[in-house]
């Protein structure tokens, strides 16, 4: 099943910019910057990546972020991401980047917008990965990083050509979904796709507040609807897609075990579910392992991985074109796979 996975064209939905910095890039860059309190060295940073909680979670993950300084440093961090999304065959991503906590660093905003878009064309032409961005707003950091992060991705003098989407990160306790509305109202007007986490920390409340006040087409994570029948029949009936991370549940504690983990229950809900990875080296996976992880807790077999591969490119943003290219890809190499 294994060599199956790793050969599996793929697409991936929930992926963060800073959280997929590989342990080499992570120690390149602290090595770059001796002031950081992060490991230079990629062992320590298994430990360095051990999390008690959702919040321990947050303040490593920024101390990452403070890594990341120059225009030069987000142009590498995006290239090495993109390599490693192609190295296990994703044609298509849509990777999560939060442009506040670069600019309130002090990068200048234009050249961060072509840093990552210099990356995104060098990726395409030389991998064939083809990147898109969602913008989140950092939700803890206030009203004051929504109207930053809104101000980024709907100015057209600003805004990278491969903006697609608009979510808000960070963590849900304190943080209540209504109060972003003004801000996703701009940003979907601007012609932006609304994919906002959220149930990942608090209850099924917090899922429908995305759907209700910031018009979400997909949730990040959605952990908790699996508490609320009518919330699961709602998200089927539209085909709202959930962003699955199986293993960034357990290695923040939002889930206690894998066999616990409600991806069961959506699937049997008629859920569109669609397997990620979020942050994967900080959370010891990549996308590979989650379809693997998705594999045993759902017990699917080589079709059933392709029809799970075939949900991300369906809930992705990709053309209908390029869909399709993607879907028959798909089609193509598991009929290779199976074939006598
Ligand atoms: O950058 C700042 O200065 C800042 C100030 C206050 C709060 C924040 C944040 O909360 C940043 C959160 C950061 O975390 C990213 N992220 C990565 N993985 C996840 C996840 O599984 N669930 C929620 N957020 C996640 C998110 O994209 C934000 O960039 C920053
Ligand atoms: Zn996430």
């Amino acid at each position: 099943m294994h060599a199956f996975i790793a050969g599996l064209p793929k697409a991936e939905l929930h992926v963060h910019h800073v959280g997929s910095a590989s342990p080499r890039i992570v120690a390149e860059l602290a090595a770059r910057h001796p002031d950081s309190k992060v490991p230079t060295d990629p062992e320590a940073l298994v430990d360095y990546f051990t999390f008690t909680d959702f919040a321990h979670f947050i303040d490593v993950y920024l101390s990452v972020v403070d890594l990341i300084r120059t225009p030069e440093d987000v142009r590498l961090l995006t290239y090495e991401v993109a390599r490693d999304l192609a190295r296990q065959q994703v044609r298509y991503a849509e990777l999560t980047i939060t442009p506040f906590s670069s600019t309130r660093r002090g990068i200048d905003e234009l050249a961060f917008m072509d840093a990552i878009e210099d990356a995104r064309k060098a990726a395409e032409a030389e991998f064939g990965t083809v990147l898109r961005w969602c913008f989140d707003i950092p939700g803890e950091a206030g009203l004051e990083a929504a109207e930053e992060t809104t101000r980024l991705a709907t100015d057209d003098r600003i805004r990278p050509e491969g903006l697609v989407s608009f979510g808000l990160g960070g963590p849900e306790i304190g943080v209540p979904r209504p109060q972003f509305k003004p801000y996703f109202d701009r940003a979907i007007a601007a012609g932006l796709r609304s994919v906002p986490h959220a149930g990942e920390t608090t209850g099924p409340q917090t899922v429908w507040d995305a759907l209700t006040h910031l018009r979400a087409e997909r949730i990040g994570h959605g952990t908790s609807s699996a508490q609320d029948e009518k919330l699961l029949a709602h998200l089927a009936e539209h085909r709202i897609a959930l962003e699955v991370c199986p293993t960034s549940n357990i290695a923040t504690r939002a889930v206690r075990t894998l066999d616990e983990h409600p991806i069961k229950e959506f699937v049997k809900a008629g859920v569109l579910v669609t397997i990620n990875s979020d942050d994967p080296p900080m959370f010891g996976t990549d996308l590979d392992n989650e379809y693997a992880v998705a594999a045993r807790l759902l017990d699917l077999d080589e079709r059933g991985l392709a029809a799970l591969a075939g949900n991300a490119v369906d809930a992705s943003f990709l053309d209908e074109a390029g869909k399709a290219r993607i879907k028959d890809e798909i089609e193509t190499y598991t009929a290779g796979w199976l074939a006598p």
